[in-house]
């Protein structure tokens, strides 16, 4: 049985992967170990009735040598500093991460096995030992279009994102949950009375917003009411570097011969903990819709083809019936005005989920099974 140091399980991702290795039994196939780097000593905590012994130090590069896996969703300031040491010091461990600093080093492999399942695969026999959890949107995209990738029948994709507040961690979700409580609380009784002046309302949430009164020391700006069409840092060439990691990291994950152009717009919205993301989508050439729905529906497990109806739609393309299952819905599709190879997609999925801990827990299953 595998030895598994565990960093980063009381975080939010770290969570929802105990969460889903609990639910799936992974526990049972391993030996864990848990680490922390801020309360090592303290009692470590029992996943499906296995007690966890004593929390061990993060930093310490001797304890984590004893290890056959690592698995880590601390961050990137983490693997920055501890990733080199451990390597250097001869460890031929596998370690498994949910920070993007090693993603597109060309000794490490991007995990999203429904998708690049003969990547992984061949990375393992290439001896690769460094396996990195995909950018959310990135993951999510290949989740519901995969299909069409798998099938060579994109040309280029076009995307505008609806990234939810999870995405930027803990803190962010609960400063928007704080701006939406602090304006409703401003209008809340005039909310009450029907027959007040609904441009009134908006006028006084406006200057509450635009007041300074609103927590923004995530966000920079509020974001409940309103929404930010930046994500991550600003590069060089006018992209975001949300924006840079959509064509960088599927033409990896894909490992493409010919890249194919990804691009568009990063936009953060008042959503909890999914993202969406509305596409265009030059096809290579005019397949016809029912064709694409199959490729798309056959494609995995988790994708679910939306049919291209209101009330279908409203039922089941949106972040609140996503929220915290692996279902990767796409809809919205149909035919451009551009011309027949020009298709819509709009997609939904659980950024913590299918974004950020499940293709980790599918790796380290990978390896020990
Ligand atoms: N948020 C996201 O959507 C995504 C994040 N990631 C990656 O995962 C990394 C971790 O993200 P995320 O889980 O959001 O980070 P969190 O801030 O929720 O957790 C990170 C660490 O903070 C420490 N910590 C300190 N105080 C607390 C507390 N009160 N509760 C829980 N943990 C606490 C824990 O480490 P300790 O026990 O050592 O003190 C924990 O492992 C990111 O830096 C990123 O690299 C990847 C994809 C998506
Ligand atoms: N940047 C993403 C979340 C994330 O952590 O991405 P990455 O793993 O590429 O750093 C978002 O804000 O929604």
């Amino acid at each position: 049985m595998k030895t598994v140091g565990l960093v980063g399980w009381r975080g939010m991702v770290g969570s929802v992967l105990m969460r889903r290795m609990s639910e799936e039994r992974d526990f049972d196939a391993i030996r864990p170990i848990f680490f922390s780097t801020s309360q090592h000593g303290s009692t470590a905590p029992s996943f499906h009735g296995r007690e966890g012994g004593t929390l061990q130090d993060a930093y310490d590069i001797e304890a984590l040598k004893a290890l056959d896996i690592v698995i880590t969703c601390q961050g990137g300031n983490y693997t920055t500093e501890i990733y080199p040491k451990l390597r250097s010091a001869g460890w031929q461990g596998y370690w498994i991460d949910a920070a993007s600093t090693l993603r597109m080093k060309d000794d490490a492999v991007i995990i999203l096995d429904p998708v690049n399942h003969q990547v992984i695969s061949q990375g393992l026999d290439r001896g690769i030992k460094t396996f990195v959890g995909g950018n959310c949107t990135v993951s999510l995209m290949l989740m519901s279009l995969g299909g069409l990738f798998a099938n060579e029948a994109v040309e280029w994709a076009s995307v505008a994102t609806y990234q939810a507040a999870s995405g930027g961690g803990a803190r962010h979700m609960r400063e928007l949950l704080i701006q939406m409580g602090l304006l409703h609380n401003g209008v809340a009784e005039a909310l009450q009375n029907p027959s007040s002046a609904i441009l009134d309302i908006e006028q006084k949430v406006t200057e509450m917003s635009r007041s300074g009164v609103l927590p923004t020391d995530n966000f920079g700006v509020p974001l409940a009411g309103s929404l930010i069409p930046w994500i991550d840092k600003q590069l060089e060439n006018g992209q975001s570097r949300e924006e840079w990691k959509g064509q960088a990291e599927t033409n990896k994950i894909l490992a493409t011969r010919n890249l194919i152009p990804v691009d568009g717009l990063c936009v953060r919205v008042g959503a909890l903990r999914c993202h969406s993301q509305a596409f265009t989508l030059k096809l290579k050439r005019d397949i016809p819709l029912t064709e694409i729905e199959q490729m798309l529906a056959d494609h995995n497990d988790w994708v679910k083809v939306v049919p291209n109806d209101r009330e279908i739609t409203l039922r089941e393309l949106t972040p609140a019936a996503v929220t915290g299952t692996l279902a990767t819905p796409v809809g919205r599709l149909r035919k451009l005005n551009m011309g027949p190879e020009y298709l819509s997609a709009f997609t939904v999925g659980d950024q913590l989920l299918w974004g950020a801990a499940e293709p980790l827990r599918r790796m380290l299953r990978l390896l020990v099974d």
